[in-house]
């Protein structure tokens, strides 16, 4: 067995670290050359000392000096550097065999795309990339030896439940030509699933980040309180496995323990099933087409019980069908609808807007900047900061009439 010398994107964050723990498991399997973070830098030196990476990567200069100090402090040789071009750097040196893409938003999508360029083997848990730039991003995973593995534990589960040649090439023929019907992509539907809607507008950040099932960053947390994360999801899944949007189905299950599933013609529906534990995606990336252990709970159906399924309701969750209708109207509408919605929930989570306005930014981003061209990674880029530049000010305008 080679051992996989891997570098971890957003290190800090719930999926790097839950990445740390399960690499911890198994030191002759694996070897961290870098670690990247923004804001724990505390956090990061501790990693640093754990798992002795030869790089460390921060956003600033600032920050870059105090880690280094840091690293000093306690005899760590760690090479400090800073900014994007450093990410893309610790994702492409020759000896990287691995990238873990878990930098949450856009921010992650040059590093990732870079590693895929560079053959390298991804482990995506970072969705906005393919949100942003789906097309380009799987043209190049494909042009190249990249080996890419699905985190988003939905995407990891019909990955899993994919025919083996389909999964590694889904461009080389179609879902229908090897019988499938259809991708059921499951959804907890967040902590407002059964909330009064007439209450919605008193939501409160501490209320929307309090995930019913799973231990999640801020922003993937509020994301799954509106239903965008299901929406990002949707967009996600059409790339990965080459779907049409009608060959994807959103099943609301509130337990989290199907993580989804795939509808073959013959009648037959595979699933995948697990704790929901995000060791579990991140181990089978790791260690594919091998099993590992991940240190997750083997899973007790006696103590689950019941499994639950219901249609989604768009009524209530108003960025779902904004969603898909920006996957069905293509060009920069995914990337416009992802920047809006980040802008959006980083307000929402500063307090400057009320959750159900969420759904508001974004519709108002996308009427004006959905056509702009997306030929291009340097188009989707621009496309993504008007976007930005539009859902801020518009903000900024709510904001100021009230
Ligand atoms: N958490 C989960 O269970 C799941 C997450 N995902 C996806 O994985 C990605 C990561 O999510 P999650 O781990 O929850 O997020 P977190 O917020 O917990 O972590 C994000 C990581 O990215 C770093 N980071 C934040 N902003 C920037 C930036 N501008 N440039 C570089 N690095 C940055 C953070 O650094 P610092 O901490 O130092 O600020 C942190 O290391 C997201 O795309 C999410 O949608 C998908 C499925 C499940
Ligand atoms: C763990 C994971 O993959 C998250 O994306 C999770 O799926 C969020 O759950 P919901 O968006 O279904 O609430
Ligand atoms: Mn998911």
């Amino acid at each position: 067995m080679q051992q996989q010398i891997v570098t971890v994107l957003g290190a800090t964050g719930s999926i790097g670290t839950n990445t740390l723990d399960v690499i911890e498991r198994h030191p002759e399997r694996y070897q961290v050359y870098a670690l990247s973070a923004a804001t724990q830098i505390e956090k990061l030196i501790a990693a640093c000392e754990k798992h002795r990476p030869k790089h460390a990567v921060v956003l600033d200069e600032v920050s870059a000096e105090q880690l280094s100090r840091g690293l000093r402090l306690r005899g760590l040789e760690t090479q400090v550097s800073f900014g994007s071009q450093a990410l893309i750097e610790i994702s492409t040196a020759p000896e990287v065999t691995t990238v873990m893409a878990a930098i949450v938003g856009a921010a992650g999508m040059s590093a990732t795309l870079a590693a895929a360029k560079a053959s390298k083997r991804v482990l995506l848990a970072n969705k906005e990339t393919l949100v942003l730039a789906g097309q380009l991003f799987m043209d190049a995973a494909s042009h190249s030896a990249s080996v890419l593995l699905p985190i988003d534990s939905e995407h990891n589960a019909i990955f899993q439940a994919l025919p083996a040649a389909y999964r590694e090439n889904p461009y080389q023929s179609s879902l229908a030509e090897v019988g499938i019907e259809r991708i059921l992509l499951t959804a907890s539907g967040g902590p407002f699933r059964t909330r009064e809607l007439a209450t919605f507008a008193d939501i409160t950040v501490a209320e929307a980040v309090k995930h019913p099932n799973w231990s999640m960053g801020r922003k993937i947390s509020v994301d799954s309180a509106s239903m965008m994360n299901k929406g990002l999801e949707v967009i996600e899944a059409r790339w990965l496995f080459n779907a049409l949007a009608d060959q994807i189905q959103v099943v609301v299950h509130p337990q989290s323990v199907i993580h989804s599933m795939v509808q073959y013609r013959d009648g037959s529906v595979l699933a995948q099933l697990g704790s929901p534990d995000m060791r579990t995606p991140i181990a089978y990336g790791l260690a594919y087409p091998e099993r590992i252990d991940a240190g997750v709970q083997p899973l007790d159906l006696f103590a689950v019980g019941r499994l639950d399924f219901s249609p989604p309701d768009t009524t209530r969750f108003p960025c779902l069908g904004l969603a898909f209708s920006a996957l069905k109207q293509g060009g920069a509408a995914p990337a416009v609808l992802n920047a809006a919605n980040e802008i959006a929930v980083e307000a929402f989570l500063n307090e400057r807007i009320k959750f159900i306005e969420i759904p508001q930014v974004i519709d108002a981003a996308l009427s004006q900047l959905a056509t702009l061209p997306s030929m291009s990674i340097e188009q989707l880029l621009e496309a993504d900061a008007q976007s930005r530049v539009f859902a801020t000010q518009f903000i900024q305008s709510k904001l100021s009439s009230c």
